[in-house]
């Protein structure tokens, strides 16, 4: 071991003492079973439904509270203190109007703080104390490890804990105690998370769900298709940036980019009055609950438009600059006959309805007009001072990757691009071929090049970005091509059909997994890849368990607007020291449901591995660190403390 190292490692540890400690602490914690982990994808914006999964740990936190009060409770009550831990701040206000009198008020407090007690014993059992003090609320550590640790065989100090639980209630603190309690609980069944991609687009609160990971004890994000669009629009690609806003537009978000990202939309409403007009097919999709005026309505029928016209402007050239890219085939406008309002695509020419081309000129159709450009200029410029959104980009840069190996497992939301034959499919880039790993490290390697040099906004880097999105052999898209022209403007469905990378039937092959996870350094015999991405069809009887539990797709459709064709409300993972379930969400309404009568959103779990021994940190990512940790000491213990 170098020695200037040890030399660092000895000013920490400076006594053998001191060294034997942190040894011993550290075997100590390679025994204890592992981390719970919580998977999941495609959240698509649906804030609640996902603080929903979230706080009851799928499922977790109610099998525990089971576990401890199934004797002593009904039914009822069990779910109302489920509630409380998942809501406390709005369960408590609801439960305390009940209560007529202060006596009636206190007896509660004193029974449900006992209650919380053992809750969050039992759910810290298999960690360290040092960990569960972290999860603790910091103003009552004090307190909490008091009555927590209570061990009075000579019953001494009965009067003591009863004292102090009585002050805590007599000073007013007993709300903030079961809410600190709660959390922590809830802190406590989900040892760390795993956000297998798309958190943004179609639903309404991408940001909340971001600013919730921001502040979340251990989390990391292997991006979406969806999210790299978000992140290459702040990188400075205009089409990504035409892109986000096209899809907000299209469900009726543009409110994330006005109010919350702060982007200032008038130019582009100003010339989407100018050049448009009501249109069937822009209309906004109607999921959210509130109605819009028929005049916001057509406001944003013209801007949708106007923000897809520009998109498919700036898609051609980016096509044409990249020859690499293959994509010759998206160059659509090319293909129209702007007379006769035609298209001939793959040799069949289709007639085009409810067009909106005002903006085109025939001999140049991919010309952005000057007012279009500056539309663009001005966009890029406020999406790339935007201070919040540079938050969350920072962040999903910062916690995330295109794919991530952990714990023998494969995160990854799209695919790793195959071929027919089940070979890893080749794409050259840049005069050299890359195929599966490589090829997706290359990806990454563009991608944070993109981030990192927001200036450069026509670069190959920044349309890698777009690629990543919308190409071929793009490991987040997993698509031949992104049919976003013929949906709208062509009716045959035939045109609408994205077909699929043949990774997504060679999948179902366990062998196939094997071979990918050996791709990806890992076991194939203990590995699992877990996928997102393409929304698990449970009302047409598709398993999300494929490859005889080597394959797990976790798209379960938190998407509302997806939820019609998979006929579930999503679907996590959990993997424990005991093994994998996976957990399938019914409909989520809303919070104040799950509030008013106790309901939870109901919850079907399947097995999807059983360890025929507990799994234990040692054989973790972690484990392996401590591990590393643990030899370095003893290497600083036997070259400094022993010679
Ligand atoms: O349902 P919409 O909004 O038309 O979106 C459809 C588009 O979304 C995509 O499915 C990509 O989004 P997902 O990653 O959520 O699948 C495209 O392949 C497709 O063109
Ligand atoms: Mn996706």
């Amino acid at each position: 071991m170098d020695s200037k190292y040890l030399d660092l490692l000895a000013q920490k540890y400076d006594s053998e003492e001191k060294v034997a400690n942190e040894i011993i602490n550290l075997e100590a914690i390679l025994n204890l079973p592992k981390g719970t982990e919580h998977f999941v994808s495609d959240l698509h914006g649906e804030y609640q439904a996902f603080q929903h999964v979230l706080r009851n740990g799928s499922g977790n936190v109610k099998v525990k509270i089971k576990d401890l009060f199934k004797d002593e409770l009904q039914e009822k009550e069990l779910n109302e203190f489920a509630t409380l831990v998942y809501y406390p701040e709005e369960k408590l206000q609801l439960i305390k109007s009940n209560f007529s009198s202060k006596q009636e008020l206190r007896e509660w407090y004193i029974e449900i703080i006992e209650r919380m007690l053992k809750l969050v014993a039992y759910a810290s059992s298999k960690y360290t104390r040092s960990k569960l003090r972290r999860a603790l609320p910091k103003q009552f550590i004090y307190i909490i490890e008091e009555l927590l640790y209570k061990t009075d065989e000579f019953t001494n100090k009965k009067e003591y804990y009863a004292k102090m639980v009585d002050q805590v209630i007599a000073l007013g603190q007993a709300d903030k105690l079961i809410i600190g309690l709660a959390y922590t609980t809830q802190r406590l069944v989900v040892d760390h998370l795993h956000v297998v991609g798309d958190i943004y687009d179609r639903g309404p609160d991408p940001h909340k769900i971001v600013d919730t990971l921001i502040d979340y004890h251990s989390v990391d994000i292997q991006w979406g298709n969806h999210d790299a669009l978000w992140i290459g629009a702040f990188a400075g690609s205009k089409v990504c940036l035409a892109n986000i806003i096209r899809i907000c537009a299209r469900y009726n978000n543009l409110d994330i980019i006005e109010d919350v990202y702060g982007i200032n939309l008038r130019p582009l409403l100003n010339l989407a009055e100018k050049y448009y007009d009501d249109n069937p097919v822009f209309r906004p999709k109607r999921i959210s609950d509130e109605t819009l005026t028929e005049q916001e309505q057509l406001q944003i029928t013209k801007i949708h438009q106007a923000i897809s016209m520009i998109q498919f402007k700036l898609e051609s050239p980016i096509i044409k600059r990249r020859p690499c890219f293959e994509m010759e085939d998206r160059l659509l406008l090319e293909k129209v006959d702007y007379k006769n309002k035609t298209a001939t695509i793959h040799g069949i020419t289709y007639a085009l309805e409810n067009t909106c081309f005002a903006t085109i000129d025939p001999e140049q159709p991919d010309r952005l007009l000057d007012e279009e450009q500056q539309v663009m200029d001005k966009l890029l410029f406020s999406i790339q001072h935007s201070e919040k959104l540079a938050r969350h980009m920072n962040f999903l840069m910062k916690k995330g990757s295109l794919y991530l190996q952990y714990n023998g497992n494969l995160l990854i939301h799209g695919c790793i691009p195959l071929e027919e034959n089940g070979d890893m499919k080749k794409m050259e880039i840049e005069g050299k071929s890359y195929a599966g790993r490589d090829l997706l490290d290359v990806f990454e390697q563009y991608l944070r090049h993109a981030f990192a040099n927001p200036d450069e906004t026509d670069d190959f880097a920044t349309d890698m970005v777009w690629y990543l999105w919308t190409g071929e052999n793009s490991s987040l898209f997993g698509k031949r091509e992104m049919t976003t022209f013929e949906r709208y403007f062509i009716k045959e469905k035939e045109t609408h059909k994205e077909r699929k990378n043949p990774y997504y039937y060679l999948r179902e092959d366990e062998e196939m997994c094997g071979r990918m996870l050996a791709e990806f350094d890992l076991d194939p015999e203990h590995g699992r890849i877990i996928n997102g991405h393409t929304p698990v069809k449970e009302i047409d009887g598709e398993d999300p368990i494929k490859a005889n539990g080597k394959m797990i797709v976790i798209d379960g459709g938190f998407s509302k607007a997806y939820q019609s064709t998979t006929g579930i409300a999503g679907y996590t993972l959990l993997y424990n020291s005991y093994g994998m379930q996976l957990v399938a969400h019914q409909k989520f309404n809303s919070k104040e449901e799950v509030l008013s009568n106790g309901t939870d959103v109901l919850s079907v779990k399947r097995l999807v591995d059983e360890e025929l021994e507990r799994k234990k940190v040692r054989e973790t990512n972690i484990g392996e660190k401590l591990s590393q940790e643990i030899a370095n000491l003893n290497s600083l213990r036997k070259h400094r403390y022993m010679e």
